[in-house]
């Protein structure tokens, strides 16, 4: 496999992918300066043909590549790894060719080491996340230098090695620079993305339950009900404690706490569909919404409510309605068109009903 595709790829090999077009870039310029120093300066004059040449194609490499490039981008593909090496050694062969003609043309072999230095600094930034790429494109050139150095007589020899192997060590040591620059990225960016999901959360959900609140509900509907076809049943259902001032009288305002917990959980597990949504709509008052759902599905759900909050039977000896904690509920279907506060009116209405009627039970609207 010489590509893949966007489903498999990591963030490195992206990171990768902007230091190769950087590295390409660069390689023209490079290689464009090569063919016109010819034009300017007459040292390079008997070792032309081989230096224009190594130049152009890598020149026409370079520019092949940028293409292939562009096309792997359109088409959301991406290199992979061996191929990166693969190209990473050629560029090396040719540069090591090119460094190597210019040292016989000028017999300058401290222009050479800058040019040389001038190549790797790039590539070492380009390619910082993959240290085999870095190696197998260094390694060429690093051994040409060197045997082109080895050929200058003993004195020079160690002053020009002993030079360059420092100079090598700045430029690699840019990569750990580097790294710890991305590591840090990395490690703030985790941090925003964990206090953007904490913030998130906190402004969607009810700190006290956990179940959404009544800006989420707002805004989910808008969502859902933007989607869904004319013809999916959208139900809506509000639900009031029976009686609990005088539950938060006789027990006091933390077990009134306590009881809320309890009774957001009885609903959040009596909502069975994963695209319904329980929330705290505000006091003692909570509210389900029902995509996708019937007349039939929406009466299962209150009676399920109420039985699920009948068996966890919490005490309130001064209700007038049972021994334990009651509800009333009223549900209203949605019409296209319809807003959510209109919808509210119409569920509220039949809340209304269900707690002049007796409460612990409810009622419907369906337009
Ligand atoms: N403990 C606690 N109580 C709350 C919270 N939010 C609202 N309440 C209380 O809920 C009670 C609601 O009282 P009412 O609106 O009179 O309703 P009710 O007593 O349930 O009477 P009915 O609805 O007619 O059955 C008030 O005493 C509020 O203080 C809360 O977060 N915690």
């Amino acid at each position: 496999m010489l590509i893949m595709d966007a489903g498999k790829v990591n963030k490195d090999v992206i990171l990768t992918r902007t230091g190769c077009i950087w590295f390409l870039w660069l390689n023209i310029a490079y290689s464009l300066y090569l063919c016109l120093r010819y034009f300017f300066y007459d040292d390079l004059v008997p070792s032309l043909p081989p230096i224009f040449i190594l130049s152009l194609l890598l020149m026409l490499f370079s520019c092949w590549n940028l293409l292939l490039t562009s096309q792997l981008i359109k088409q959301q593909l991406y290199l992979t790894r061996a191929v990166l090496m693969l190209c990473a050694v050629i560029y090396g062969v040719i540069w090591a060719l090119i460094l190597h003609q210019l040292y016989r043309a000028t017999h300058d072999i401290e222009w050479v080491m800058v040019i040389s230095l001038l190549v790797l600094f790039p590539a070492v930034i380009a390619f910082h996340l993959s240290l085999n790429v870095i190696a197998a494109f260094v390694l060429p050139i690093i051994l040409t230098l060197f045997i082109n150095i080895a050929v200058l007589n003993p004195l020079h020899v160690l002053f020009h090695l002993v030079a360059y192997t420092l100079a090598l060590g700045v430029v690699l040591s840019c990569r750990n620079v580097m790294m710890e620059w991305v590591r840090k990225a990395e490690a703030s960016e985790q941090q925003n993305a964990r206090l953007i999901q904490k913030l998130t959360r906190l402004a969607d959900h009810d700190p006290l339950t956990g179940l959404a609140n009544k800006r989420y509900l707002r805004e989910y509907f808008h969502a859902r009900t933007a989607q869904i076809a004319a013809e999916s049943q959208v139900y809506l259902i509000m639900i009031d404690v029976d009686h609990f001032k005088r539950y938060n009288d006789v027990y006091g305002h933390l077990k009134g706490d306590e009881c809320l917990v309890k009774v957001a959980r009885c609903i959040s597990d009596s909502v069975r569909n994963e695209s319904d949504l329980a929330v705290r709509f505000g006091g003692e008052e909570f509210a389900v919404l029902l995509l996708n759902a019937t007349p039939e599905i929406a009466s299962q759900v209150c009676e399920r409510i109420k039985t699920t909050l009948e068996k966890r039977a919490i005490p309130h000896e001064s209700s007038d309605t049972a021994e334990w904690v009651t509800l009333s509920q009223g549900a209203a279907r949605w019409q296209p068109g319809m807003s959510l506060d209109s919808l509210i009116t119409a569920a509220d209405q039949q809340l209304y009903w269900s707690k002049n009627h007796g409460r612990n039970q409810f009622s419907f609207y369906s337009s």
